[in-house]
This record gives structure tokens, sequence and C-alpha cells, in this order.
């Protein structure tokens, strides 16, 4: 048996990034680059006015209201080069290239025009205002963006804005699930007194999904050693991580731990001192992982979010793999007794946490409202109503 913490340093400690891949920058969405981007060109590449108003040289502003002749106009999309000579304005837009020779922009509403002059209200008008200097943003050849950087949907845009389409960036693992349990009923299937209906696939595939990654091979295995085996190592061909749901514990028809083993895999760990989620393994085999995910829906989908995760968001390059963490009020006290740190579904509303009721390792219908996972160590197994705890929000 491993503590929380040994567990997740132990899935830093054998996890790597994936190879790298080059993909068309829109389809990049949630991809980690694998090498630092330059800059190929300057942002922004010309001067523009950040204002609609008008262009004007800072030394030609001596006092305030000084009328100025309105020559010309610069509009968005101009792509002629002008030039605006001393003691004129030129009209000018937003985005507009900021005519040679100006220095600065004043807006609109701070002016007034009769019969082709325009009045400046303001004064002193300071060299620079209203307008972007090229690569103000980002100098050519800089670097864009590092490795490592998390594709955002700011990433993609930022990108597309310096006429880079396609990045490399690191493969996201393929995922595989075994389904084990004589009791499991299928969509179509009758209710059969001793038999429940399959959660667990369908819930890992939806977080999977929030995850990015969309296909999921599932098989299912029967109850035996020999399905079992087969089930994982047919997985074990095709994908980079083998998930197993169910068959983990001690029971006599629990076979994944046995058929692990037998795959030759190695036990990275087998047990970890938390509740729910308590006999989960981690193993491996060459390049390839293997998680045993305990057969209880709750502490199956605490073991997702705390360790399955992060080691998918390492494998797909991610420095920052666990979900994001903070110290918030209870809302409602909690305590509990046993030898194990606790995982509690909660809600997070206005800045505090509340444990929700139906912490059961069985019970679902906490997790279907819950947005935060509390992490309750057990030195911290008395919570009274405005303790802080460590929240684990969930990417939902
Ligand atoms: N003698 C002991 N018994 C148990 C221990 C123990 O230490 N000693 N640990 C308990 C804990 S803690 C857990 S967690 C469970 C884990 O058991 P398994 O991983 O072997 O899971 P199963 O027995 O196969 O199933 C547990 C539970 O979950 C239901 N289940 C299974 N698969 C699904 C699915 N795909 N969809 C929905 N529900 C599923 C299953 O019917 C059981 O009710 O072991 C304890 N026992
Ligand atoms: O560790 Mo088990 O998940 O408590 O029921």
């Amino acid at each position: 048996m491993v503590t929380v913490n040994e567990a997740k340093q132990k899935i830093i400690a054998n996890v790597t990034a994936l190879s790298a891949l080059t993909l068309e920058v829109r389809d990049a969405l949630g991809h980690v680059l694998a090498s630092d981007i330059l800059a190929p060109m300057s942002l922004p590449s010309f001067r523009q006015s950040s204002m609609d108003g008008y262009a004007i040289i800072d030394t030609d502003i001596l006092e305030k209201d000084t009328i100025l002749k309105i020559s010309g106009e610069s509009k968005a999309g101009q792509t002629t080069t002008q030039t605006l000579i001393p003691g004129n304005a030129m009209r000018i837009f937003t985005g507009a290239p900021v005519p040679d020779g100006a220095t600065a922009v004043v807006m609109q509403e701070n002016t007034s025009s009769a019969n082709g002059t325009i009045c400046i209200h303001e004064f002193p008008v300071t060299a620079g205002k209203n307008v972007r200097n090229i690569g103000q943003q980002i100098q050519r050849g800089a670097i864009a963006l590092e490795k490592g950087t998390f594709l955002s949907p700011g990433s993609i845009g930022f990108l597309q804005g310096m006429n880079i389409w396609e990045a490399s960036v690191h493969r996201k693992p393929k995922i595989g699930l075994l389904v084990t349990g004589d009791e499991l009923l299928h969509k179509g299937d009758s209710i059969v007194h001793g038999k429940i209906f399959e959660s667990n696939s369908a819930m890992l595939a939806a977080a999977l999904q929030k995850e990015g990654i969309a296909d999921l091979e599932i098989k299912y295995a029967d109850d035996n050693l020999e399905s079992t085996i087969k089930g994982l190592s047919e997985l074990a061909e095709n994908n980079d991580v083998v998930l197993a749901s169910g068959g983990i514990s001690v029971g006599d028809y629990d076979f994944v731990g046995k058929a692990v083993e037998a795959l030759g895999a190695q036990t990275i760990f087998y047990k970890v001192r938390q509740k729910p989620g308590k006999p989960l393994l981690f193993a491996k085999r060459e390049d390839k992982f293997f998680f045993a995910l305990p057969g209880n829906p709750a502490s199956s989908l605490v073991c997702y979010y705390e360790y399955v995760l992060p080691a998918l968001r390492i494998m797909s390059g991610r420095k920052d793999p666990f979900l994001t963490t903070l110290k918030m009020p209870a809302k409602l006290a909690y305590s509990f007794q046993g030898e194990r740190d606790e995982f509690l579904k909660g809600l997070v509303v206005g800045g505090e946490v509340i444990p929700l009721d139906g912490q059961e390792s069985f019970a679902l219908r906490s997790f279907a409202i819950a947005n935060a996972v509390i992490y309750l160590p057990v030195e911290q197994n008395v919570v009274k109503e405005g303790d802080l705890v460590e929240v684990h929000l969930l990417p939902l």
C-alpha cells in the first residue's frame, strides 16, 4: 500500500511525453507544443491605429483647440503607403495603417470638424498615443510560443494571426478499456435481479472525451483469468494505456491483478491509502501502462481524475498534469474515521465547497452534481464549517 502522494510521485517518475506529430493549428486545440514556435512575422506588421479619429503629428499640437487641415483618409485594409504633412491631420479608423510622418492618433470624440478642418480639443498629445507599433505584440524571429505550451483557443488565434497553419504537438495517448464483471447488463438488456447496468465505460469515455481523447477501444471480459488476460493483451497491442474496470480486489472472481502479472507487466503500485479507490493498480510493460480501476463507479472516477488523467496529460506533454488545486472554506462540517485519506465529491459555490451527501463508493448521484473533489488527508479527519480544505476542480 502506498500513500496518495507516493502514488502520484510514482506516476510522475514513470510516465513521459509521447512523440510529436504535425497537426493543422485549427485541429490542435488541447494539444501541447512539442517544439518552440518562432514568429515568422512581427505583430503588428505595420503601424496601426487603435482608435477611430485623426492621425496627427504631436509637435503640431501646441495648445488646446489647435486647428489642422484634414488631408486624406486611412481605412482598415488600405495597402498604399501614405504620408502626413506637418500642419495636417488624416482621417483614420481602427486597424488602419498610420501614415508615415504621423506620430499619434486623436480619438474622434476629442475633436470637432468643420469646413475641411479639425479642431483638436486634447493637449498635449503624446507621441505614440493610440498607435500600435510594429512588433509591439511579438517581434519577427522571437519565440512566439514555447515548447510545452498547452494550446487553448487563444493560442490558436495567436498562431493563425501570424500566418502559422501547422504545429508540432505531442501525440495524445490511445486508450483501451477492459470492462470486467459477470453482473453487467447493457443497452437493450432486461432488468434481471442480481445484475446491474454497466456504467463505468460510458463514464470513462465521457471523461476522456472531455480531455480531447475521442477514441476509446472497449472490450468486455468474463470473470475468469483466461478472458481477462486475452482482453488486456489485445488492448495492449493497439493502445498506449490500458484501463480495466472492476475485478481488482481480493475476491475469488477478481482476475485483473493476476492477468496483468501474467502479461509480464511490472506492478508499480497496488493499493493506495485512500477512500474511495483503495485497490487501484498501476503497472508498466515496456512503453505500455496499465491502470486497474476499482469497479465501484465513484472509486473508478476518483482514480481516473487523480491518477489516470495526470498520466495521460504527462503523455500528452503537459507540465501541469494534476487537477487545478486550491484551498477553500468548507460550507458544512464533515468528519471521518479510518486510516485512509478521503476524496469527497464536492460542490463549489460562491467561494465555498459543500461536501455532498452520498459519499459511498457505489454512489454516483453525488458525482453527478459535483464540480470538485475535496481531498482530506487522514490527519484532517475532522472538518468544521469554515475550515480550509484542499479542493481539486473537475474539468467539466
Ligand atoms: N475483502 C475485501 N473486499 C473488498 C475490499 C477489500 O479490501 N477487502 N475492497 C473493497 C473496495 S475498497 C473496493 S473499491 C472494491 C473494488 O472491487 P473490484 O475492483 O474488484 O470491483 P468489483 O468487485 O468488480 O465491483 C465492485 C462494485 O462495482 C460494481 N461495478 C463493477 N463494474 C461496474 C461497471 N462497469 N459499471 C457499474 N458498476 C460496476 C460491481 O457490481 C460492484 O458492486 O472491492 C471491495 N471489496
Ligand atoms: O476503495 Mo473502495 O473504493 O472504498 O470502495
